[in-house]
């Protein structure tokens, strides 16, 4: 009978399948902030639907397996953005939700069969349309042997006041912000990770609690990475915010 062989003698294990990127973008909000007769990621920034400008640079991307989107059911927009080569690297997903964090967790819940628990996903606002290869890229390599995860972020380099709250508000005190980041959009984490996290808030009832999905990750204890974004990649929330998008987005500009 062959000795059972020694530990040196065996094939090496077969390695696990490297973990892919996937971008998951929510695109199922109403803008209602922003005031427009129509969805907000719709209106035209530099020449097109705001919406394109992210779909277009993660469908360029060659560090992306693949994007996602997330729409309303209802949307009616969506397809007229889809162009054949488009439609090659980006997946329309009309789940989304009555807040972003539910839209967000829709579309993790519609990828269950498509996405293994160890790929990543980047989730990044479709209101967001200045982010680019360079953004994603530094998120990419800076998280390339992280375990937990990470965002894109800016520190805060404002002096921050809180409000009283009133029509005419005046200020109750300044907020120390050493230490304190606004965050952005990608926030990338393993996509079980996420899922369990996102699950785990909506189970507890904390989900409209979350405004970001780092927050549902550290809800788990855990402590996403923050990795410097850029203020190109501000989120076009109010009317006053397209111009400076556009400034950005018909640059270039550092
Ligand atoms: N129910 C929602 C709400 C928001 N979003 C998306 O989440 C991103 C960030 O949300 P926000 O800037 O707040 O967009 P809106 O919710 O559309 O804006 P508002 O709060 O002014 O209505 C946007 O790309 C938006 O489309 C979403 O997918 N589903
Ligand atoms: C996710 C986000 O862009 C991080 O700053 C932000 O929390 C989204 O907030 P919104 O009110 O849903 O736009």
């Amino acid at each position: 009978m062959n000795p059972s062989p020694s530990a040196s003698s065996l094939p090496p294990a077969p390695a696990s399948p490297p973990a892919r990127h996937f971008a998951l973008i929510p695109a199922a909000g109403v803008g209602a902030r922003m005031g427009g007769q129509i969805p907000k990621q719709y209106l035209p920034l530099a020449g097109q639907p705001m919406l394109l400008h992210a779909l277009q640079r993660f469908a360029a991307h060659a560090r992306i397996a693949h994007t996602f989107v997330v729409v309303s059911a209802e949307d009616g927009w969506i397809d007229a953005l889809m162009t054949p080569a488009l439609r090659q690297r980006v997946s329309i997903l009309r789940v989304g939700g009555p807040t972003r964090q539910d839209s967000v967790f829709n579309g993790l819940n519609a990828l269950r069969e498509q996405l293994a628990d160890a790929d990543w996903v980047l989730v990044h606002d479709a209101a967001r349309p200045g982010v680019d290869a360079a953004l994603i890229d530094r998120l990419l390599d800076a998280l390339a042997q992280d375990e937990v995860g990470g965002l894109l972020a800016l520190p805060v380099v404002d002096t921050l006041k809180r409000g009283d709250g009133a029509s005419s508000p005046r200020s109750q005190q300044t907020v120390p912000r050493a230490g304190l980041w606004a965050a952005q959009t990608p926030q990338m984490f393993p996509y079980a990770l996420l899922h369990r996290a996102l699950r785990q808030a909506q189970e507890q009832g904390r989900l409209g609690e979350i405004t970001d999905d780092a927050s549902a990750i550290e809800m788990l204890g855990l402590r996403p990475r923050l990795v410097e974004g850029s203020p190109r990649n501000l989120k076009v929330t109010l009317a006053q915010d397209a111009a400076l998008a556009e400034f950005f987005l018909k640059g270039p500009h550092p």
